[in-house]
């Protein structure tokens, strides 16, 4: 049975980063929606199906997401036609969600598997400094990182869990979760 592999865990603690290098025709990626404007080098279609607003709204009322969520004042989904044919043809896939997102998934599909990919606040702080980020966003970014996204709580529905503190050296990041990705899709 395909797996869904489900990156979660605080901004900038390199969710995206380990999914461009684990991306591949054996493991495609699950591209979502968002209302937030696409950061630089961001691309429709690539990073994200970007939307506005009413758009989302109107994906919502004819019931086109399996699940969406609210994060710092902008809406995030998964719609059906991205999710539907690869869980169909029973396809080991990844996506990234936050915990709202990982929950609805678990209830939808019994094959996920959410791997939380975690940094220590002295790593996300040095990193959305240097993201463009407005400072307000920065602010919100950090706030929910220290109150929720690194809380016990919230790692709590992990099914694995890695660190990806600055001073780790990303190859061996990746290699964690390359294992981990291994050893879900041989047992
Ligand atoms: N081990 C590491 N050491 C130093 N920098 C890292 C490491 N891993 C990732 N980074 C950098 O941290 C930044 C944030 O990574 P990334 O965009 O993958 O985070 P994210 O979890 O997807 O964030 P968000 O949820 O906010 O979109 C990137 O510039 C990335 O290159
Ligand atoms: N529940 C969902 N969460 C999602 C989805 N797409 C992304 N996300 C999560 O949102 C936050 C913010 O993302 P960012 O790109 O603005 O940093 C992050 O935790 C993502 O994991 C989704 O479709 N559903």
């Amino acid at each position: 049975m395909g797996i869904i592999f489900a990156l979660y865990g605080p901004s900038s603690s390199g969710k995206t980063e380990i999914q461009k290098h684990i991306t591949c025709s054996n493991l495609p990626r699950i591209i979502t929606a968002t209302t937030r404007a696409p950061r630089n080098k961001e691309i429709d279609g690539t990073h994200y199906i970007f939307m506005d607003n009413s758009e989302f709204q109107n994906q919502i009322l004819n019931n086109r997401f399996i699940e969406w969520t609210e994060y710092n004042n902008e809406l995030y989904g998964t719609l059906k036609s991205s999710i539907e044919k690869l869980v169909a043809e029973n396809k080991c896939n990844s996506i990234i969600l936050d915990l709202a997102g990982i929950l609805s998934l678990k209830q939808l599909h019994q094959n996920v598997f959410a791997i939380f990919i975690g940094a220590n606040i002295e790593s996300i702080e040095r990193r959305l400094q240097i993201r463009d980020n407005t400072s307000e966003e920065l602010e919100q970014r950090i706030l929910r990182a220290k109150e929720i996204e690194l809380s016990e709580e919230y790692l709590q529905v992990a099914d694995a869990i890695v660190w990806n503190n600055d001073g780790t050296d990303f190859s061996e990041t990746l290699e964690k979760v390359k294992k981990i990705i291994t050893n879900a899709r041989t047992n």
